[in-house]
């Protein structure tokens, strides 16, 4: 299958040498060719240019995108896609004065979905997951990480990455799966966490190891939740079986986990929405990507990341969603660029680097994948008619893509 895409009006995030991560200063640059052609066959782009330099092709199909951008799609490296039922009381509740972790204390919160999703059947939990995830693929989001953590038995984590594994065999999108068993102390080991981390570490990691469900390895270090050494102790072994660390780190407590994350040499830090200056600091001459989830701080009305300080820092900076069903119902990658440029000052470039090629990077696929570059897999967004790339975010919850293209297929 080949695709000819004539007069592009922008082709947006065009990166001639494969980079694989855009830091600091550099990331208010986005590299763009106007009046451009890109050719794909089969799952990849093959080439591209300025339409004065296109010289005849033979496509099976052609897109006229006249007036219109192409863009690479969006890079998702955080979320929960995979659960059952929803939370919507909880959300009434909230309004009604409860915190979060308020109704996590009464046995809400995380418990609650893992309770629903112990009862719910692999077909009807795969189900649901699959009509949430063609829903973002129509948002423009192409490649999408997916954790566990509403299973939180080991038959029940076992269940979620079963269907993880089945969305990456069945679905267009590119996916990636990690391990997320230390989301919260289930109640029979309320008053045992250390029982559960030793169930963890001794029965989860090697298991899913064993039966290859998971890419990475993810603890929620949090105060009621997870420690600094239960973190340690997790992500050691989940190392030694070769998964890498992603964490769950400084959502409402910052004590030491970014530093701890990087001694582990985490791929990304997630959350960040309480950062100390030290925290800054260590993430210096790392490789851990920083991932802001900026649709988390607008539903849980929490502060949002300090992306300015992390940028000006000279570091990088990823945006995802957090799609799940308690801090996050929302897995529009649109949205989060919108809000990272309305609510974190990032600008729309920052904004578009930030949410393709360093979300790819927290995901390990940047050599594939979030940016235009011959050799790379075709995946992405044609937008509708729009003067600027400026209108991303400014329109914000309006829905400006036209077409969908993953790996190298165009969404019905
Ligand atoms: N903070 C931890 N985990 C999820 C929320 C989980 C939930 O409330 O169901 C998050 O990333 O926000
Ligand atoms: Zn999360």
């Amino acid at each position: 299958m080949s695709i000819l895409i004539i007069n592009i009006k922008e082709l947006i995030q065009v990166r001639e040498n494969n980079v694989t991560i855009v830091k600091g200063a550099d990331m208010k640059t986005l590299p763009t060719i106007k009046n451009a052609y890109l050719i794909i066959e089969h799952d990849t782009i093959v080439e591209y240019g300025p339409m004065s330099d296109y010289v005849d092709y033979q496509a099976e199909e052609v897109i006229d995108a006249n007036g219109k951008m192409v863009l690479p799609a969006w890079c998702d490296s955080h979320t929960h896609i995979v659960y059952a039922g929803d939370r919507s009381q909880e959300f009434v509740d909230r309004i009604n004065g409860l915190s979060y972790e308020e109704i996590a204390e009464r046995g809400g919160g995380i418990l609650n979905s893992a309770e629903v999703l112990q009862n719910t059947s692999e077909e009807d939990l795969y189900q649901q997951s699959l009509k949430r995830l063609n829903r973002v693929m129509q948002l423009g989001t192409g490649a999408v990480e997916i954790k566990s953590g509403y299973g939180l038995t080991v038959e029940a984590e076992l269940k979620m990455l079963r269907v993880i594994k089945r969305l990456k065999k069945e679905s267009l999108a590119t996916i990636k799966s990690t391990l997320l068993a230390a989301h919260a102390v289930p109640k029979e080991f309320k008053d045992n966490k250390q029982g559960f981390v030793d169930l963890v570490v001794s029965e989860m990691i090697p298991e899913v190891a064993q039966s290859k469900l998971a890419d990475y390895i993810d603890v929620f270090c949090e105060k009621g939740y997870f420690d600094l050494e239960d973190t340690d102790r997790i992500l050691k072994a989940g190392k030694a079986v070769g998964l890498t660390p992603k964490i769950h780190v400084n959502q409402f407590n910052a004590f030491g986990g970014v530093a701890l994350a990087v001694e582990h040499k985490a791929l990304s830090v997630d959350h960040l929405e309480e950062m100390r200056s030290e925290d800054i600091e260590v993430l210096k001459n790392s490789s851990t990507m920083p991932v802001a989830l900026p649709s988390c701080s607008y539903f849980l009305s929490i502060p949002y990341s300090p992306a300015r300080q992390i940028i000006d820092a000279g570091l990088p900076l990823a945006l995802a969603t957090d799609y799940n069903p308690g801090s996050t119902p929302s897995g529009n990658m649109n949205f989060v660029v919108s809000t990272a440029c309305i609510k974190l000052r990032m600008t729309p470039e920052e904004a578009i680097n930030a949410a393709t090629i360093n979300g790819a990077y927290a995901m390990g696929i940047s050599n594939q994948y979030g940016s235009i570059c011959r050799g790379k897999k075709a995946n992405l967004i044609i937008t509708k008619t729009i003067e600027s790339y400026y209108n991303l975010p400014y329109a914000f919850g309006d829905n400006l893509i036209d077409t969908v293209i993953i790996n190298g297929k165009v969404l019905e």
